[in-house]
């Protein structure tokens, strides 16, 4: 388990980290999600003992990172998938991270096997792309089997075929009763991969909370209305005076939110109105995530500055 508290980090001036606090419990995939700047490399490489923090603790296993004997066996991460000596094969690689930490060379070829690397093991590493460098990485985090696994950004230049691996892996590793943190800044990536999530802005947390608890909270009350040209309008009369909000959102479709779905049909059906669908609307991940971050003002201002600049 990866336990962080209250981390402060500045560089000169910049505040990268005001209080960053937030737990990854073993069994899951915890998402850690925010912007370009919001703190989330520097709170791993806190939690590495790459950075030293101002304030707060970073522990693992209950102890800082660089206190742990043989660390490999208790956090395996990949920060850069680009860190490796270009020349040296993919297997080398590993043997050579394997004899560092004392461990057996039976595990390089165990987590060859793991990352699907068996056919390119002894290809030198500097010619591969990136998403077989981002597998590389998960490789050799994954050599001293630890129970908590620290990745990020592994999305990163994986093709279609290599994020339905990843989502995959993260899924299994996480069901092996690991505890997995995966940062991204696209919240999307993290659909039907993460279980909890961890959104942070301008280096602090702004919500800490389940998966399925977040998806139904967005989507509560809020029912797609598809009609046609002729009832669109009564649709939205006969409702509205039943004090339902209706906004439309593409032509012949309205979002009906203040009634339940049963309620509209029944409403519609007694007064007559035809229409021809009504659904219980199924947030995604990235509708959650705005709504979330909606009342974050400062978060939200600081992400539209950062885009413009
Ligand atoms: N070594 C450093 N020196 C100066 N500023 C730094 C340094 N490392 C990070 N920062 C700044 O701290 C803030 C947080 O950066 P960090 O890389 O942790 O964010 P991030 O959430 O990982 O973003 P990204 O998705 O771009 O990787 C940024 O404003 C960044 O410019």
């Amino acid at each position: 388990m990866i336990v962080v508290s209250g981390l402060r980090k500045r560089f000169g001036s910049h505040t990268a980290l005001d209080g960053m606090s937030f737990a990854v419990e073993p069994g899951q995939v915890t998402g850690f999600v925010g912007p370009n700047g919001a703190g989330k490399s520097t709170t791993m490489r806190v939690i590495l003992g790459l950075d030293a923090p101002d304030a707060g603790t970073a522990l693992v296993a209950g102890r800082p990172y660089r206190s742990l004997t043989r660390p490999l066996c208790h956090l395996g991460s990949l920060l850069d998938a680009g860190a490796l000596q270009p020349g040296r094969t993919a297997r080398n690689h590993l043997l050579w991270i394997a004899h560092s930490q004392g461990l057996p060379s039976r595990r390089v070829d165990e987590v060859l096997e793991r990352a699907g690397l068996q056919t390119v093991a002894r290809r030198a590493a500097g010619g591969f792309s990136l998403g077989m460098r981002q597998r590389l990485g998960i490789a050799a985090a994954l050599l001293g089997d630890p129970p908590a696994l620290m990745l990020d950004e592994p999305f990163n230049g994986m093709d279609p075929e290599g994020i339905v691996w990843m989502r995959q892996h993260l899924r299994g590793l996480a069901a092996e009763g690991r505890a997995v943190l995966v940062s991204s800044h696209l919240m999307s990536e993290l659909e039907d991969t993460a279980d909890h999530v961890v959104v942070v802005g301008r280096g602090r947390v702004i919500a800490d909370t389940n998966i399925a608890a977040l998806l139904k909270t967005a989507a509560a009350g809020r029912v797609t209305l598809r009609a046609g040209a002729s009832s669109i309008d009564a649709a939205a009369g006969v409702l509205e005076a039943e004090g339902a909000s209706v906004s439309r959102t593409d032509v012949g479709t309205l979002t009906v939110t203040g009634l339940p779905a049963e309620a509209v049909v029944t409403l519609l059906t007694t007064r007559g109105v035809p229409f021809a669908e009504i659904s219980s609307h199924r947030a995604t991940l990235e509708e959650a995530y705005l709504e979330l971050t909606r009342d974050a003002v400062e978060f939200r201002a600081a992400t539209g500055s950062e885009a413009a600049a």
